[in-house]
């Protein structure tokens, strides 16, 4: 049995692509915070948020986090999962934290094609690589110190998959 891994940084950083091919180059499970959140409420993140507020959303993705935790697991956060210190805390108690790091412009650029609109609405209501830049220079230090390994998010996502394994298995020889 071996412990969850989480996978976190900004939006369209990759945890949930890599995470995928992560978890198929590893023979575990795979799951999404937000993945689960959809399933069992039967709603898009941008849903949850018209109705109930970001407040109302934080909150249920602390308890997804707790509900997709398991053993031989590779799990994608959403990007705000480090906003609230009991979920970092949870992450390094349970399981090795990757943060998947990228500069706010390439991140941009990456929405910017893909939006999904309904997985990401927006938190400030300014243009996307505005709102990339806010919110890495309000999250950077917390995804920096939550980690145990930081990869950089820049690479192919099969490159990005090589790396964490290097990181994961140096951790595990020394
Ligand atoms: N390493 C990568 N290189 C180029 N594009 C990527 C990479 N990882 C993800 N993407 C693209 O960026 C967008 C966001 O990816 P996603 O995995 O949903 O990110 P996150 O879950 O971190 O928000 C998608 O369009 C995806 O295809
Ligand atoms: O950065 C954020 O606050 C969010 C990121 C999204 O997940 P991804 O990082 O997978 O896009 C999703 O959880 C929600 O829209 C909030
Ligand atoms: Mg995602």
């Amino acid at each position: 049995m071996s412990l969850p891994i989480y996978l976190i940084g900004a939006r369209g950083c990759g945890k949930t692509t890599v995470g995928k091919a992560l978890s198929q180059a590893l023979g575990y499970a795979f799951n999404d915070t937000d993945h689960y959140l959809q399933l069992t409420t039967q709603r898009s993140v941008a849903e949850i948020v018209a109705s109930e507020g970001w407040d109302s959303f934080r909150a249920r993705e602390t308890e997804s986090l707790r509900a997709v935790t398991a053993p031989n697991t590779v799990i994608a956060t959403g990007g705000g999962m480090v906003l609230a210190e009991v979920n970092c805390r949870f992450m390094r108690e349970h399981g090795q934290v990757i943060w998947l790091n990228a500069p706010s412009e390439v991140l941009a650029d990456r929405l910017e094609h893909q939006p999904e609109a309904a997985q990401r609405p927006t938190l400030t209501g300014r243009p996307i690589a505005e709102e990339m830049g806010d919110i890495l220079r309000e999250r950077a230090h917390l995804y920096r110190q939550t980690a145990h390994h930081e990869v950089n998010a820049m690479q192919s996502p099969d490159r990005v998959v090589e790396h964490i394994l290097q990181s994961l298995s140096l951790a595990r020889a020394s």
